[in-house]
């Protein structure tokens, strides 16, 4: 490889560098740099933790580049988009490279992003380049320059921000203007445009001396509706907070560093906190940061806070978005124009210079958590993040991550409640229903039919959550027992009879309906187990006056699509909808009066020590969808062993008890959050290789750091599901008394990892894992 290999304090970068004597090291620099900075110190999106040196582009004078910018660079024969972290005026390496081309005039990142990342990076053992490429919006990852999106703005000069409101009192239209752009920031020409300010009223503001262009990002609508006819919501007057919510606003530091837990029952109000935190944040003049989990950034909680911010810009950054659009928002939001920026996992990366205030909506959801590629949580790094702007960090949830109670219930964050639901509405009823020896019918108690066909009767909703898609999870001959198997993954194959059709839910393998058995030729074919489809089915057929809705991967394709299939729901007609955990978070449905979970077991038996925790989640999540309005709410479980304790706990007490039970049996059996947790992942299609190099990887670690009650390793062992798409998986466990102590260990690994010889098998280091399959 042509290009040279440095190491700065990126996690293990230090691998080729440190062989190099350091006397020497200077004496070749020298040959390098004539000048202080010449040397640019890169990240290049390639899977090595290093960052690469390059001298400047031909004709380039380095004192004019700025940490940030983006250049073109070559590598390996390739060209690809670099970020300059660091000018240095010396590198260990002879015959550096220059870099291409100079992208951009302004720096993307700032100092505290760049900060930000170098920990990340050295946290999570990732490649800086690739790290900078996720936070990237994929056209700025391409190279697309950044200024293509560029539009004029109009902004205050120092004499216009100076001037007394009385001003011009005269002439009230520019007045009019003025207090616009006092209050809320500068306002782009089309903005203008779109609101009938003419050139007249500008051009005489402009003749002041009060106001003036210039250029910088659009931000683009954050919804597809503000783009048609139809407006994006009222701006609708914020409730009165109840006492609850007076008190925890109250408890929020404005000023500086602090993490507070807001743990706040379905239905509490915790969003109306959120809103006012942006509140006071956009206030000060800064910019507010909210991360909603991948489910809960919908159309309808965009609508929500654009209509309570109709004079703010607001940037989303969503799948939803043209390529475009989302660079759009993402300068916007780098740029600090935007006020508002909303986003999944990947958001936290975006460097935010006016940041206020960051909040994380359904702290305790799993998609917070990057599963492959860097794996990132973009919860912990909220925290990260807080702590170096110096501002509040807001976790909020009504069934909080263990990791998070964990912190609230030793002092390191503050904790606080909601315990009662805002509004008249009430606390739902929850009911279990025992299904063992009962005469189901496809998976249904006849007295939860019998409830369901009430609450229709009533005109109101029902919900029925089922947490598998598809008509039923496996096909089997009953003459020969027969299994329909995944022929690349150690599971079952789903039978989905609308399209004739076996999946594969792990790596979509796909092959048409049999109609009888491809081993002994019996036609006597059972799918066994139910999913939404099968339920449907039934469903539809018993209760065929009113609409059945379902929603699940198959049939939403998009968050728009969701919003649509929910339309009728909102419009609070009577209705059943039935799905899976896309309806369990966030909606916002005052006529669903019964919530029926069809199979409350799921979590109680698995092998992975998180899936109590995410059953308990879910069945609170679940059930806080029943009585959010007026009308009071019940919850029918059912199950088959109602006489379970953690069930028990869980429907008697509610999360908050149930959480607290499930902390203190971490604690014994010296698992996360209690202990610290770091994977090492390897899969092959060769299930030796990869227990050949854990085994290896673990002696060299123990020659390193010796097993002790302080850090303990665990494996090879067989990941949940061993084989995906015909590779086998395993992993090394590696848990710790003190976290601090993984990311040296972890570093040293990678090291060790990235000279071992074996093209075939695939690895990766995932700390404060989250999931064993
Ligand atoms: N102080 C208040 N007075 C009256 N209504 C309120 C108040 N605060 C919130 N609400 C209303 O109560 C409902 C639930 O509030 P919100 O969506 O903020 O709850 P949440 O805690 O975020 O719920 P979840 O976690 O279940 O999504 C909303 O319709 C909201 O407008
Ligand atoms: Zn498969």
């Amino acid at each position: 490889m042509a290009c040279i290999v440095i190491g700065s304090g990126w996690g293990a970068g230090n691998g080729r560098a440190t062989l190099i004597d350091r006397d020497e090291r200077r004496g070749r620099a020298l040959q390098q740099a004539d000048q202080q900075g010449g040397i640019l110190r890169l990240a290049v999106p390639v899977p090595l933790r290093r960052l690469f040196d390059y001298l400047p582009p031909a004709g380039v004078d380095p004192a004019s580049l700025v940490p940030g910018q983006r250049l073109w660079v070559p590598f390996g024969g390739r060209k690809l988009v670099a970020v300059l972290v660091e000018r240095v005026g010396e590198s260990p390496h002879e015959n550096l490279k220059p870099a291409l081309e100079l992208i951009d005039q302004q720096p993307l990142f700032d100092a505290r992003s760049r900060e930000f990342m170098r920990w990340a990076a050295a946290y999570y053992q990732a490649p800086p380049g690739e790290l900078y490429g996720a936070a990237l919006p994929a056209a700025l990852r391409k190279g697309k320059p950044a200024d293509h999106w560029a539009e004029q703005w109009l902004a205050l000069t120092t004499e216009g921000k100076g001037l007394p409101e009385s001003a011009l009192a005269r002439a009230p239209k520019q007045q009019a203007l003025l207090q616009r752009l006092l209050s809320c920031g500068p306002q782009s020409r089309t903005a203008l445009r779109a609101e009938g300010v003419t050139a007249a009223v500008i051009r005489a503001l402009q003749d002041r001396k009060l106001v003036a262009w210039h250029s910088g990002p659009t931000v683009p609508p954050p919804l597809p509706a503000a783009r048609s006819k139809t407006p994006v919501a009222e701006p609708a007057a914020p409730p009165t907070l109840n006492d609850e919510q007076r008190q925890v606003l109250a408890e929020i530091p404005s000023e500086g560093f602090s993490v507070s837990l807001l743990e706040g029952t379905t239905g509490s109000g915790k969003t109306e906190v959120y809103l006012r935190l942006m509140e006071r944040v956009l206030e000060a003049g800064r910019q507010a940061l909210l991360l909603v989990p991948e489910i809960g950034l919908t159309p309808q909680t965009l609508r929500r806070i654009a209509a309570r911010f109709p004079q703010r810009s607001i940037a989303a950054l969503h799948s939803g978005l043209a390529e475009g659009e989302r660079a759009q928002a993402w300068l916007a939001a780098a740029a600090g124009q935007a006020d508002i920026v909303i986003g999944t996992r990947s958001a936290i990366l975006t460097p935010l210079p006016r940041l206020g205030a960051v909040i994380v909506d359904e702290e305790h959801d799993g998609s917070f958590k990057q599963q492959d590629g860097v794996r990132y949580s973009a919860r912990d790094l909220a925290v990260v993040l807080g702590r170096m702007a110096a501002v509040p960090v807001l976790l909020g949830s009504a069934t909080p991550s263990l990791e998070s109670l964990h912190n609230a219930l030793h002092g390191r964050y503050r904790h606080l409640r909601l315990r009662y639901r805002a509004g008249d509405a009430k606390p739902p009823q929850i009911h279990v229903v025992p299904t063992l020896g009962q005469q189901l019918e496809e998976g249904f108690a006849p007295q939860v039919l019998r409830h369901i066909g009430e609450t229709l009767a009533r005109g109101e909703q029902a919900l029925v959550f089922i947490n598998r898609r598809g008509f039923a999870p496996a096909l089997t001959c009953d003459d020969c027992g027969w299994l329909a198997d995944c022929p690349h993954c150690s599971s079952k194959l789903t039978l989905h009879r609308r399209e004739r059709s076996l999946r594969c839910h792990h790596c979509d393998y796909r092959r048409p309906l049999v109609n009888s058995c491809p081993e002994c030729h019996s036609r006597a074919l059972s799918a066994l187990g139910g999913g939404t489809e099968r339920s449907e089915a039934l469903l539809a057929q018993r209760f065929a006056d009113y609409p059945v809705i379902r929603v699940d991967r198959d049939t939403t394709s998009s968050k728009e699509a969701l919003d649509r299939l929910l339309a009728p729901a909102r419009d609070g007609e009577p209705c059943l909808l039935l799905g899976t955990q896309m309806l369990a978070k966030g909606h916002h449905l005052p006529k669903v009066t019964l919530v029926v979970i069809q199979d409350a077991d799921g979590g109680l038996f698995s092998a992975d020590f998180r899936a109590s925790e995410r059953m308990g989640q879910l069945l609170e999540q679940v059930a806080g969808r029943a009585g959010r309005g007026a009308l009071a709410g019940r919850v029918l479980v059912q199950s088959r062993f109602p006489e379970h304790p953690l069930l028990q706990l869980l429907l008697e007490k509610g999360y908050a008890a149930y959480g607290r039970q499930l902390l203190r049996d971490r604690a014994a059996a010296g698992l996360p959050p209690v202990r610290a947790m770091a994977l090492l992942r390897a899969e092959c299609e060769e299930p030796r290789w990869a227990q050949d190099f854990l085994a290896e990887a673990r002696a060299m670690l123990e020659s390193l750091a010796p097993s002790s009650p302080q850090l303990q390793y665990l494996g090879p062992v067989p990941a949940l599901l061993e084989r995906k798409s015909g590779r086998f998986r395993f992993y090394l466990q590696i848990t710790a008394e003190q976290r601090a102590d993984l990311p040296p260990l972890l570093a040293r690994l990678c090291a060790w990892a990235e000279g071992y010889r074996n093209r075939r098998l695939r690895w990766a280091v995932d700390m404060d894992a989250q999931e064993l399959a």
